[in-house]
């Protein structure tokens, strides 16, 4: 197909050889092959429109890593990280090599890190032009075609390929496998794109650490117009994307961050927003995003005008859209910025106890960036149906192969040298539980980081939160005050003091598996009610 670009290419160093390889097509091409191949229609924006089939999110059960010299002594096994054998692994591969003889195949070479000292290039080799159309916004692009022979780490992504778990040491069909010694990451059984990007986020959570004493995050990241750098930690759906993207401040990125010596740096050259309920008012920079190149997933339009239904969620309350970040107008690119001056925790508490914005002491900071407590939303994993209660240590505990302390040590020396701001933001529940409250107005959470930012709450009072000791503001400009104090959004106060008591217990017992961590820094973070507790 494409000759020139063929002639570059050289899959021996994988034992791959196709039926056929389409390697490297422009955006245009990709999106002719996906309509041709049947596998999706544009919808009236231009955007490429697909279906991901049996998964529409991530499946943390089927995520393996291969378990070696290298990484036996040194990744944080568990239900996160789950063990196969390296003949598991070789076997399965075997296979892999044999289906895709027969497959025509898309490959594509990217990288991954915005920043030049972090550059790691990235080989993507898929069965659908979808996938491939996914990586190429998702990755950064190479601008001219300066390709590397042999990239360092090859993602292989084929969701008709199913593993026998009987033989190949898999849990189900599908899975997707992690061999850090190899620098492969193998994927089948299922064509949720996302397991693709954070295949990538849980090498570079491993790499940069460890090899780099730089410290990966779970965040998006901004920038305001004195250079003043803000990033949002937070779980899957608790607003990173969102909440990051503002026309007063020109993005860095929307998911996945280094920090280095000098600054922030992203991963990714896109992002990969949730789409439910999206509507150009409430989020115009990802609305207008949505155009020709852009890849919505799972997604059902209006069939007369192909207009997207974003209520419509009869496929997953997942519905994506993955776009390069030159789709948003004001993208920082190359994606790099300074040391940042704010964090913000995201947390979707579905308890609807967290006051919706709050000020941490640097003991709270830690204490809470190691419990990681939110929600998981519906549909981003797979068998998740509604708000579940979880701690997910660094707000992205499915991603870390290392133990969370290596990360909570790397943010702990950072965020006291540049004193750095952190603040813990509940963009879940107001006014009562999941079922009961609702979920804290977009605008609110929007006007509540805005005065964070500019400083418009540092002359505010605070008052402390009895049970959690958060401070919280009494007042915030474009925020009823009732708002600021949860305590104030419930019908019954003794109904609130409660469930707040029963959180608390939550993040005490929840803290027992990190006691070693425990100074007198971070014990001073916890609950006050801890005391009693114990
Ligand atoms: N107060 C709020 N703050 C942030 N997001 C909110 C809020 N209320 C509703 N949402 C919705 O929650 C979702 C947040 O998803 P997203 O920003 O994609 O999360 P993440 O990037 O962390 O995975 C979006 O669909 C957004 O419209
Ligand atoms: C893509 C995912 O999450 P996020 O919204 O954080 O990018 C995911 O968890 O699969
Ligand atoms: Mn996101």
């Amino acid at each position: 197909m494409n000759s020139l670009s063929e002639r570059k290419l050289d899959l021996s160093y994988l034992n791959l050889k196709p039926k056929t390889v389409k390697y490297q097509l422009t955006v245009a091409q990709l999106v002719e092959e996906a309509l041709k191949n049947g596998e999706g229609t544009l919808a009236d924006s231009g955007a490429l429109a697909i279906d991901t089939g049996k998964f529409t999110g991530r499946s943390p059960k089927d995520r393996f890593v291969v378990a070696d010299a290298l990484t036996e002594d040194t990744v944080w096994w568990g239900d996160i990280n789950i063990k196969i054998s390296q003949e598991h692994f070789e076997g399965l591969y075997q296979k892999m090599l044999q289906f895709i003889a027969q497959k025509d195949v898309y490959v594509r070479d990217a990288y991954a890190c915005a920043h030049e000292d972090y550059k790691t290039t990235i080989r993507v080799i898929t069965e659908h032009a979808f996938q491939n159309l996914f990586a190429n916004n998702l990755f950064l692009r190479y601008e001219s075609e300066e390709l590397p022979a042999q990239p360092e780490w090859t993602i292989i992504a084929m969701p008709s390929f199913m593993a026998n778990p009987e033989v190949d040491g898999t849990r189900q069909a599908n899975f997707s496998i992690l061999n850090f010694s190899k620098k492969i990451i193998m994927i089948g059984g299922t064509a949720y794109t996302g397991e693709i990007k954070k295949g990538i986020f849980s090498v570079l959570n491993y790499i940069l650490p460890t090899q780099r004493n730089t410290l990966s995050m779970h965040c998006s990241a901004n920038v305001g117009m004195d250079g003043d750098t803000a990033i949002f930690f937070g779980l899957s759906g608790t607003g990173k994307t969102t909440l990051s993207a503002d026309p007063n401040r020109p993005l860095i990125g929307d998911d996945e961050h280094g920090w280095g010596e000098n600054g922030v740096f992203n991963f990714e050259g896109g992002c990969y927003a949730k789409c439910v309920d999206l509507t150009a008012e409430k989020e115009p920079q990802i609305f207008n995003a949505i155009k020709f190149g852009a890849l919505l997933e799972n997604i059902n339009y209006f069939e007369n005008t192909r207009t997207v239904d974003f209520s419509n969620i009869e496929k997953t309350e997942n519905t994506r859209v993955a776009y390069p970040l030159n789709h948003i107008e004001n993208a920082i690119i190359p994606s790099v910025g300074p040391i940042p001056k704010n964090i913000f925790f995201l947390t979707a508490d579905a308890f609807g106890v967290l006051p919706p914005i709050s000020k941490l002491t640097p003991g709270q900071a830690m204490f809470h960036f190691i419990s990681g407590y939110t929600a998981k939303v519906a549909g981003t994993e797979a068998g998740v149906t509604e708000p579940q209660l979880t701690f997910s240590a660094c707000f992205g505990k499915a991603f870390l192969p290392l133990h969370p302390a290596q990360y909570a040590q790397l943010l702990g020396e950072k965020m006291k040298k540049h004193k750095v701001n952190v603040w813990l933001i509940n963009t879940g529940w107001s006014g009562g539980p999941y079922g009961v409250g609702d979920r804290i107005k977009l605008k609110y959470t929007r006007a509540m980081i805005t005065a964070a930012l500019k400083g418009n709450l540092n002359d505010q009072k605070f008052v402390e939160h009895p049970v959690f000791g958060l401070a919280m503001p009494i007042s915030c400009p474009e925020v009823p005050h009732e708002v600021l104090n949860p305590r104030n959004t419930w019908a019954n106060a003794e109904a609130y003091d409660a469930k707040a008591i029963e959180l608390a217990e939550a993040f005490v017992n929840n803290f027992k598996q990190f006691s070693d961590l425990a100074d007198e820094e971070i014990l001073s973070g916890m609950p006050k009610v801890a005391q009693n507790i114990n």
